[in-house]
């Protein structure tokens, strides 16, 4: 195969790093340390240096099957996949605790979670606490739940999505392969490695075969899913060969071998143009004055105090338009509050915001990092 070369890694203070099954579970056995280490290792150094990360794991299932290999088991169909995944979860995690530094936090998320506004601000919440007291997040599918129809079915495009969830600034995948090819470097030992994807076209797409091993799911295809969902998120995602211990330590130096792919937009420009332009309904809050004036200041929260009143019938997690005394839209963004609950909040203080409702999302109706203001 043609030599990669080493290229930077684009700055991040918080990534997701996506380990496959290919790493933790080799072809019909059981988990195994040997390559988790290094990048159990790179995750303790990027926390030490203060940095943020979400672990995103797969290998459940591979671990649940190796543990039933004496005893035949039917193979294949989802009821059994599920029950394996049931079995080989707690190894993984505990595989992962016995190589962290810090404690593991266990997070399973389904598709329908991150569907639904509602779940999806609450598992957003939950990640952003975890980060807060300095845990590690591992997040797998919740496969034991999950129903075909309703699974995401792999774990790169989980991934990429918990990448946009919390605001990552990098999304970072371990395969057992050193980078894109133009075609399955397994199928065709002479193609060429691609160190920079600046655009995902049909033509990249093409490129990709499925996975090459027995435990691997998606292989290269969900992989450029991933970079592509992260991308339209204004992530960047490095894809690099996890069981090569030098790539995983090049890391820590800041330094790539693998195929970076750069989104065409930075975070902020993909997630005001989202706010400014995703489709709401006819859901408004209109500020009084003062609100106005800090939300012009461009980095403030709304807060219940500025609230004058509320129109139509939206839910926590909608988008609402933000109106001013004058009647014009200044800004748009994700309400913390549903309707009901940002009327009896009109003009209050958010000290009080437990005590009128007997419950409280934050102290802001729409918070900062959810808001992009409407240039005038
Ligand atoms: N164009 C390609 N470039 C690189 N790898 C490819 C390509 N097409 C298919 N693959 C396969 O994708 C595999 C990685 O995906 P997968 O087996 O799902 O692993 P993981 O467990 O890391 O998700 C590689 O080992 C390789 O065989
Ligand atoms: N949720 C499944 C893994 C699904 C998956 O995407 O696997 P992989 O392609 O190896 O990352 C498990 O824990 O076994």
């Amino acid at each position: 195969m043609a030599e990669l070369a080493f290229q930077p890694l684009p700055a991040w203070h918080r990534a997701v790093i996506k380990v496959g099954s290919n790493l933790l579970a080799a072809d019909g056995g059981g988990l195994t340390p040997v390559y988790a280490r290094a990048l159990a290792a790179f995750i303790g150094d990027s926390q030490a240096q203060g940095r943020e990360v979400v672990l995103v794991s797969s290998g459940a299932v591979a671990a649940g099957r190796a543990l039933l290999r004496e005893r035949a088991v039917p193979a294949g169909d989802l009821a059994e996949r599920q029950a394996l995944a049931a079995l080989g979860q707690a190894p993984m995690i505990a595989l992962w605790q016995s190589l962290s530094t810090r404690a593991v936090a266990q997070v399973l998320l389904t598709h329908d979670d991150l569907r639904n506004r509602r779940r999806y601000l609450n598992a957003r919440a939950t990640l952003r606490q975890l980060l807060a007291i300095e845990v590690l997040p591992v997040i797998n599918e919740n496969d034991t739940v999950a129903v075909d129809e309703l699974k995401l079915g792999d774990n790169d495009n989980l991934a990429a999505i918990v990448a946009a969830l919390v605001d990552a600034d990098l999304l970072l995948i371990a395969s057992d392969i050193d980078a894109l090819y133009r075609a399955d470097p397994r199928r065709d030992p002479d193609v060429a490695p691609i160190p920079h994807v600046a655009e995902i076209t049909p033509e990249v797409m093409a490129m990709a075969g499925g996975s090459g091993s027995v435990v691997g799911t998606g292989g290269m295809r969900t992989k450029l899913q991933a970079a592509q969902k992260a991308a339209a998120a204004g992530i960047a995602t490095a894809l690099f060969n996890g069981r090569d211990a030098e790539t995983v330590r090049a890391l820590g130096e800041e330094r790539l071998r693998g195929t970076l792919f750069t989104p065409g937009q930075s975070r902020m420009q993909a997630r005001k143009y989202w706010l400014l332009h995703a489709p709401g309904g006819n859901a408004s809050i209109r500020i009084d004055a003062g609100a106005a004036n800090a939300l012009a200041g461009g980095r403030a929260s709304l807060l219940p105090g500025g609230v004058v009143e509320a129109t139509g019938d939206f839910h926590r997690g909608d988008l609402v338009d933000v109106v001013d005394p004058d009647g014009r839209v200044v800004a748009r963004g994700l309400c913390q509050y549903g309707a009901v609950d940002v009327r009896r909040l009109a003009g209050r203080h958010s000290r009080d915001i437990d005590g009128v409702l007997g419950y409280s999302y934050g102290p802001a109706i729409v918070h900062r990092d959810d808001l992009a203001r409407v240039s005038s």
